[in-house]
C-alpha cells in the first residue's frame, strides 16, 4: 500500500494541533516527525514533549525519524511518547543491529535511514530485520531543499535488493518531494512518501488529497 507521511517540520507550530487534524481528516496515513539534535545534522527541532502533546490528536501512524547521534540512548523515551515506527540513521549508530533490536523490543516498527551518499551495502545485513528503509533524497537537516536526482536510482537499486533477498521492508523517501516528482519515486519502488513544504504550503487538506490521488493511482 502507498502512504503519505507529511513532515510536520514544515507545519505552523503556532497551529500545530489544528494542522495535524487537517492531515488526519484529509486521509494522510502517517505523520512524519523529524527529530534533530544539532550534531548529527546542523539543525535542532523538537522531541518527546511535542510528540506526547500531539499523540492524543490522531490515531495515524507516528513515523518518528531520528536525526540524532547514538539514538539507542533515547529509544524508550520516543516509544513512551507514542512513536509507532522509529527510524534511525545507519550513519549515526555505533551498533546499528543493537539499536534496531532495542526498537523491536518495544513492540513497535523499526526503520533504518540512509543519507544520499551512503551506499546501500551499509544496511545489507540488517535488511531482513527492519520494517522500513528510509532513503534520504536530500541531505538531512532542513525542509524545503531540492531533491538530489541520483537518489531516484538508489531507490530502484534498493527495490531490487529487497526483491532479490526476499525481504519485505517498505521504502520511504524524504526530501524535496512534490506533486511533480512523486510518481518518479513511486515508479522506482518507493511506497511511503514524505512531504513537508509541498503539503504545508497553501491549503493542507487539498495538498494531501492531491498526493493521495497520485499515490492511489
Ligand atoms: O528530514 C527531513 C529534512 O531533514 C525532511 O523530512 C524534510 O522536512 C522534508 O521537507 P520537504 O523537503 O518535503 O520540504
Amino acid at each position: 500500500m502507498n502512504c503519505l507521511s507529511p513532515s510536520i517540520l514544515s507545519a505552523d507550530f503556532a497551529n500545530l494541533g489544528d494542522q495535524i487534524r487537517q492531515l488526519d481528516e484529509a486521509g494522510a496515513q502517517y505523520v512524519h516527525i523529524d527529530v534533530m539534535d544539532g550534531s548529527f545534522v546542523p539543525n535542532i527541532s523538537f522531541a518527546f514533549p511535542v510528540i506526547k502533546s500531539i499523540r492524543g490528536l490522531t490515531d495515524r501512524m507516528f513515523d518518528v525519524h531520528l536525526m540524532i547521534d547514538e539514538p539507542i540512548r533515547f529509544i524508550d523515551q520516543f516509544a513512551d511518547a507514542g512513536a509507532d515506527i522509529i527510524t534511525v540513521h545507519a550513519e549515526a549508530c555505533k551498533h546499528l543491529d543493537r539499536t534496531i533490536e532495542a526498537i523491536k523490543e518495544r513492540g513497535i516498527l523499526a526503520g533504518v535511514a540512509l543519507n544520499p551518499a551512503t551506499p546501500l551495502s551499509a544496511i545489507e545485513y540488517v535488511l531482513p530485520k527492519v520494517d522500513m528503509v528510509l532513503i534520504m533524497t536530500v541531505n538531512p537537516g532542513f525542509g524545503g531543499q531540492k531533491l538530489i536526482p541520483y537518489t531516484i536510482d538508489k531507490v530502484a537499486d534498493l527495490k531490487k535488493m529487497i526483491e532479490k533477498t526476499g525481504t519485505k521492508a517498505d521504502i520511504e523517501v524524504d526530501g524535496g518531494i512534490n506533486l511533480e516528482n512523486c510518481t518518479k519515486l513511486m515508479d522506482a519502488g518507493a511506497n511511503i512518501i514524505v512531504a513537508g513544504n509541498a503539503v504545508f504550503s497553501g491549503e493542507i487538506g487539498e495538498n494531501v488529497c492531491r498526493f493521495l490521488d497520485i499515490l492511489n493511482g
